[in-house]
Order: structure tokens, then C-alpha cells, then sequence
């Protein structure tokens, strides 16, 4: 069974201007112990995913359909009470900004230990096992370091940490929202590294949100790719990047040929905006975009398999395929 299954999430933001579309529609599956990264530019909707996911959405969010299913569970159905016991324990977050999981005022030993307050362990064992998690995400002399505070590492510690807070609990998912982003790119490798081997020992499963294709696809099983708020193609990395069958996401290999060789580091830009999320366009939505738009790209394409678990939302598959 997937540990997470999105199905046809579409959720919108009340504004002045009236109903933003932030999500429509969004199906993504997150299999047992996979790793599953998300693309795409800034305003595709991934911090909008993260938050119904997690049930922390701004007060104007609103969701319109869908199903949110964690091993089998709709969460949009759950109370406030059930959602709070699952975050931090079944389903962990590491952030960009790791000072956003710590707190500054308490040392790193005592926010591990305040992190497993729901086992009944005794204080000597909780802080065995904080020990024991800092040294798997790679602090040096971590019995020593419990006793100090945030400011004292450096930011790739930081980050360390905070993934060693994140899995903490051993969940079964894991949502990481650009936790590289912000370091430079040994100490980046070196973590995505970490993760790997982490995820694999711990036998979790990661949802990874990243704007670096170098990274996701270094250390991701598969890929969704989205675009202003729809998915547009998803498969395994090797399909995806090796055989991108939607325009967009062939431009955003094209404009960067190296990509994983190169571990780009952000995405890169291709011409033109994204649509008015108030004001959608009727047909595709990369239409205005799409260097390879034709008369059909004014209905909205339906997702369709490009192969064997590839799918794309593209016009051009049917065409190509009875071509
Ligand atoms: N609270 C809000 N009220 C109104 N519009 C919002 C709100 N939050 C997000 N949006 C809009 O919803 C769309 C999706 O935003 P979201 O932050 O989910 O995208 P993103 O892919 O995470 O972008 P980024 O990479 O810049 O964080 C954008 O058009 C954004 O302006």
C-alpha cells in the first residue's frame, strides 16, 4: 500500500481578486520506502501540497475536493486531535531553514529529548537515543554536543540535526521542503548522501521538494512535475528525465542540458509566466508556453501514459502515439 496517495487534491486561496486555483486535481503517490520529488518554479503549488498535506493551511485555503489517504487514512477527514498525533511522529518535516524546527533558547540534547515526550522511556534512555541519532546523521563527538545550542553549529550541522529531530520518531513519511537549498553543494551532497542511507535503514518513505534536478534526481525513486497548480508529467527519474514527455518538462532539461551531472541548483527559467491562477485558461495550461502547442491544446489535456508507469498530461501523446 502507498504511504501517502493523493487523489484529485485541488484546494484555492479567497483573495480580492477572487478564487486563486493554487491546486487542481492533484493525484500523487508516495509508494512504501520510495522517495517521491516534487519540481517545479516558484507558485506551482508545492508549499500549498505541503500544507493540506500536514493540515497547517492559511486561514483563506480552502479545499475543494480531493483525498489526502496516509496508509490508507483520509486526513482531510481526520479532527484536529488525530492530526496533531501524527505530526512529528508518523509523518516528519525538515524545512530550508533548519532554525525553523529548532529552538534557539534550549540546547540541541534537551529538544531531543522534549521531541519523544510520548515514550515511555527514561531520561537516560531518551538521551541515549538522541545521542545515537545524531551520530547516524554524522555529528562528530555527539555526546559531547547535546549540550550545545543551535547557534553553535554551523548550518550544514543545523540541517543534521533537524533531520535527526525529523526521524526522531521513526515515521513512515517524511516531507522535506528544500532542505539543501540553502547550503553549498559538498555539504549538500554530503547530506542528500545521508538521507539516502538514513531512509533506507530507517524504511521510510520521502516526499522531497526541491527546485534542483541534479538533486532529485540523485536521490529520488521517482518525480512529479508540476506546473501552476496541476501535476504535467510523473514517473520513474529515469523516465522522466531520460524520456520527458511534457514540453514543459523538456524545457526545463533543455535549458540545462548538465543537469545532473552538473547538480544545477536552481531551475531554470524559460520563457515567459505563469497563468493568472484567478483567471485560468480554459485549455492546457502550458498552452501560452508551449513551443509545441497545436489546435487541441485549447481543451485541458487528460493525464495518459507515456509508457508503463509515465504519465503526462499532454496532448501530444495521443497524437504521437497514433502518429
Ligand atoms: N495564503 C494565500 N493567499 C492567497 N494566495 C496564496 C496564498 N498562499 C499561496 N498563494 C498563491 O498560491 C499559488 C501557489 O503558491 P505556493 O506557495 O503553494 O507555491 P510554491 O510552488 O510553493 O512556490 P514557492 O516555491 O515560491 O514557495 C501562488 O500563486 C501563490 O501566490
Amino acid at each position: 500500500m502507498a504511504v501517502l496517495d493523493i487523489q484529485k487534491l485541488s484546494v484555492s486561496y479567497a483573495t480580492p481578486r477572487g478564487e486563486l486555483k493554487a491546486l487542481r486535481d492533484v493525484s500523487i503517490t508516495v509508494p512504501d520506502r520510495k522517495i517521491v520529488g516534487i519540481v517545479g518554479e516558484s507558485g506551482c503549488g508545492k508549499s500549498t501540497l505541503i500544507s493540506a498535506i500536514i493540515r497547517l493551511m492559511a486561514p483563506n485555503a480552502h479545499v475543494g475536493s480531493g483525498q489526502v489517504a496516509f496508509k490508507g487514512e483520509d486526513l482531510l477527514t481526520k479532527g484536529e486531535a488525530q492530526i496533531r498525533a501524527l505530526r512529528g511522529t508518523q509523518i516528519s518535516m525538515v524545512f530550508q531553514d533548519p532554525m525553523q524546527t529548532h529552538n534557539p533558547v534550549l540546547t540541541v540534547g534537551r529538544q531531543m529529548i522534549d521531541i519523544q515526550y510520548r515514550d515511555a522511556l527514561s531520561k537516560a534512555e531518551k538521551r541515549k537515543r538522541a545521542v545515537d541519532m545524531l551520530a547516524l546523521v554524522g555529528i562528530p563527538d555527539p555526546e559531547a554536543r547535546l549540550n550545545q545550542y543551535p547557534f553553535e553549529f554551523s548550518g550544514g550541522m543545523r540541517q543534521r540535526i533537524a533531520i535527526a529531530m525529523a526521524l526522531m520518531a521513526r515515521p513512515a513519511l517524511l516531507i522535506a521542503d528544500e532542505p539543501t537549498t540553502a547550503l553549498d553543494a559538498t555539504l549538500e551532497v554530503q547530506i542528500i548522501k545521508r538521507l539516502r542511507e538514513l531512509q533506507d535503514e530507517i524504511g521510510c518513505s520521502i516526499l522531497f521538494i526541491s527546485h534542483h534536478l541534479g538533486v532529485i534526481a540523485e536521490l529520488c525513486d521517482e518525480v512529479v512535475v508540476m506546473y501552476a497548480g496541476e501535476v504535467v508529467e510523473a514517473g520513474s527519474v529515469r523516465d522522466v528525465f531520460h524520456s520527458p514527455a511534457h514540453p514543459y518538462t523538456r524545457a526545463l532539461l533543455e535549458c540545462d542540458p548538465g543537469h545532473i551531472k552538473e547538480k544545477t541548483r536552481n531551475l531554470p527559467t524559460i520563457p515567459g509566466n505563469i497563468p493568472d491562477l484567478v483567471n485560468l485558461p480554459s485549455g492546457c495550461i502550458f498552452a501560452a508556453r508551449c513551443p509545441r502547442r497545436f489546435d487541441a491544446c485549447t481543451a485541458r489535456p487528460a493525464m495518459a501514459e507515456a509508457s508503463a508507469g509515465h504519465g503526462t498530461a499532454c496532448h501530444l501523446i495521443g497524437m504521437e502515439m497514433t502518429a
